[in-house]
């Protein structure tokens, strides 16, 4: 491990790392809905061609009815490194595009969205809308399953999956979203009927399509799921305005007011660096972050939320890890093969990283000797140091080359204590204990001025024979 990457020593850099890995912004959400009577068909093109459909709201659905719609179907295929396979001892189930079929049900009329939108855009920018694209129709029988995978993102407005589980009488096919269902184990076919009301309903489910997910083998009957790729829509209309204030924010936020209180933690400034927690996705071959215009999701979110609040302008970025072992902060994403080649003689990668007005990481204890390094204190570890394997997901729910998940940095600027704690106390007096804003008044009598902190640019170090 390069010596920058050491775990925070310092015990405040480690409670705040706490505070950041212990909140928990929701991830998903899932509940359901009643299917109105007049809603509940679903018209389909049968293998003649011919016009067929299912009634959902019946009751009286039967395994032979939905045995026709199987037989329109599709087997479904999967993404496997960028081919799409049909291998059915990893996915078992018949699928239906989007072109051979009519669904009533209309997702946008349910409220569902509106209960997606303030889950999982809890903590990101108000102004983002959610639209929900149907993608396709599936249908699972007896013994049918598909193992864990993780949504493939076909653009980088993809931000989650929705499953609507349509009301039919069938056991098992569970969908368990984490590994091995960690974060939920949703029995949809028991919450496909409404006891009180006696009358079917559907159940949904909605994650960031990063997260990686199962579904049981069906045990009996039929389980007929629409899934849709939830995309940031470009319309930016008026919008709820969500209430930052909420329990983790404010813990998170206090332990962060703490850390720029505190002497000891990059006194000169430079960057509080966090690996984030989930994926998102990108174009491999030419991706500038500086145009990142999705939302983060969950923690990641609500950890750029904190940071902006306090001043500390939180930027997403990549990070290039050199032959060497020098790390190089970057707002653009190269095409994995121009990297490789960078990787040859490990020399041009520095001279790359200045000319797209990158940053050479430094580690804690440094100063930014010149405007090309930035000594970075990493709260949270990177998850990916190397980034030629931009997190290639193996198993997908459809082969795709244009865009993959990639594993970002936040990076928020840090800076030098006399600055950062004016800006605390000025804004910010309530969030700091007594004591800790009258320490503040004792370091500041003895810390140097803003101008003795002022370096000399040695901008002669790093032309050090690699150009
Ligand atoms: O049908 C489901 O429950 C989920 C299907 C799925 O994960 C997918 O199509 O990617
Ligand atoms: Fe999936």
């Amino acid at each position: 491990m390069a010596p920058n990457m050491v775990e925070p020593k310092d015990p405040i850099v480690a409670a705040l790392k706490k505070d950041v890995l212990d909140t928990v912004a929701p991830n998903i959400c899932h509940g359901t809905v009643r299917l109105d009577p007049s809603e509940g068909a679903l018209f389909y093109k049968d293998g003649n061609s011919e016009s067929r459909y299912l009634d959902f709201t019946s009751g009286a659905l039967k395994d032979e009815d939905i045995q026709r719609l199987v037989e329109a179907s599709e087997r479904a295929t999967f993404g496997r490194n960028n081919e799409d396979v049909l291998d059915e001892s990893y996915r078992k189930a018949w699928k239906m595009d989007i072109s051979q079929f009519a669904s009533q049900f209309d997702v946008s009329k349910t409220g569902i969205l509106d209960i997606v939108h303030d889950q999982l855009l809890h903590y990101s920018k108000s102004t983002k809308n959610l639209e929900a694209h149907l993608y396709k129709l599936n249908v699972y029988g007896p013994g049918s399953f598909f193992k864990p995978h993780v949504d493939t993102p076909r653009s980088d407005k993809l931000f989650a999956t929705l499953v609507v589980v349509l009301p039919t009488v069938h056991a098992g096919g569970n969908l368990l979203l984490g590994e091995n269902g960690a974060l939920l184990n949703f029995d949809s076919a028991k919450q496909v009927y409404d006891p009180e009301a006696k009358a079917p309903r559907v159940a949904f489910v909605a994650f960031y399509s990063d997260i990686e997910h199962q579904v049981l083998p069906v045990e009996s009957g039929y389980r007929v799921t629409l899934t849709y790729n939830l995309h940031f829509s470009e319309f930016d209309g008026p919008l709820m305005l969500k209430s930052l204030s909420s329990a983790s924010f404010t813990t998170v936020l206090k332990s962060f007011a703490t850390a720029i209180a505190s002497p000891s933690i990059l006194p000169k400034g430079g960057a509080l660096g966090f690996g984030l927690l989930y994926r998102y996705p990108i174009d491999p071959k030419n991706t500038n972050l500086r145009e990142f215009t999705g939302a983060l999701k969950g923690n990641d979110a609500l950890l750029r939320a904190v940071c902006k609040v306090l001043g500390l302008e939180p930027s997403v970025k990549i990070l290039y890890s050199g032959p060497s072992g020098d790390k190089f902060l970057s707002d653009e994403v190269t095409d994995g093969e121009d990297i490789s080649d960078l990787y040859g003689d490990g020399v041009p990668l520095k001279k790359k990283m200045r000319d797209a007005g990158g940053k050479l990481v430094v580690g804690y204890g440094d100063s930014a000797s010149s405007s090309f390094k930035l000594p970075v204190v990493w709260v949270t570890q990177p998850s990916k140091m190397v980034t030629t394997d931009i997190a290639y997901m193996a198993y997908g729910n459809e082969a795709s080359l244009a865009f993959m998940y990639g594993d970002l940095v936040l990076v928020a600027t840090f800076p030098p204590y006399r600055q950062r704690v004016q800006h605390l106390k000025e804004n910010f007096p309530q969030v700091l204990p007594k004591k800790i804003l009258e320490d503040i008044e004792e370091v500041l009598k003895d810390f140097p001025g803003e101008d003795e902190e002022e370096e000399e640019e040695d901008s002669d170090e790093d032309y050090d024979g690699y150009y």
